[in-house]
């Protein structure tokens, strides 16, 4: 099982979300930015590590959500969500094919990743 960690990084009261790029796994799926833990860190240096080297901005980690474990057939994957606040940069996408800064409400017209959807339907029962 591999451990992802992802991010729900809110931008003046919307949501960022980003688009895989064709040639990732997941092709065109949308998802939170994050990924793999590496050996010996931490969730929470991990996930502020793969923002800034994914969209190259800096991240304050709020809250932790629920793990969501997913079996994709080909591999598993234990993914580990935070909501966090964008504090400093601009968003530059350096694997995605693209990103969108969206309402609470159009969250659920995108085309998850699977995982993510457990996710997205807890994040949507909060109060933000
Ligand atoms: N970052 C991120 N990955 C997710 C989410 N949901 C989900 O199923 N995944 C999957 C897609 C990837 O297989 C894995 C994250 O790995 P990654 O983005 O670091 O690496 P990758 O698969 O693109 O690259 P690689 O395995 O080919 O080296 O977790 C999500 O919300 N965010």
């Amino acid at each position: 099982m591999i451990n992802v960690a992802c991010a729900i990084i809110v931008i003046e009261n919307k949501i960022l979300v980003t688009q895989r790029s064709e040639k990732m796994k997941l092709p065109l799926k949308w998802e939170f930015p994050g990924g793999k833990l590496e050996e010996n860190e931490s969730e929470i240096d991990c996930i502020k590590r793969e923002i800034k080297e994914e969209i190259n901005i800096e991240i304050e980690v709020l809250r932790k959500l629920s793990n969501s474990i997913y079996d994709y057939g080909n591999f598993k994957i234990n993914l580990i969500p935070f909501i966090a606040k964008h504090i400093l940069g601009e968003i530059i996408l350096a694997e995605h094919k693209d990103y969108k800064l969206l309402e609470k409400v159009e969250l659920l017209n995108l085309d998850w990743a699977e995982a993510d959807l457990p996710i997205v339907e807890e994040f949507l029962k909060l109060e933000l």
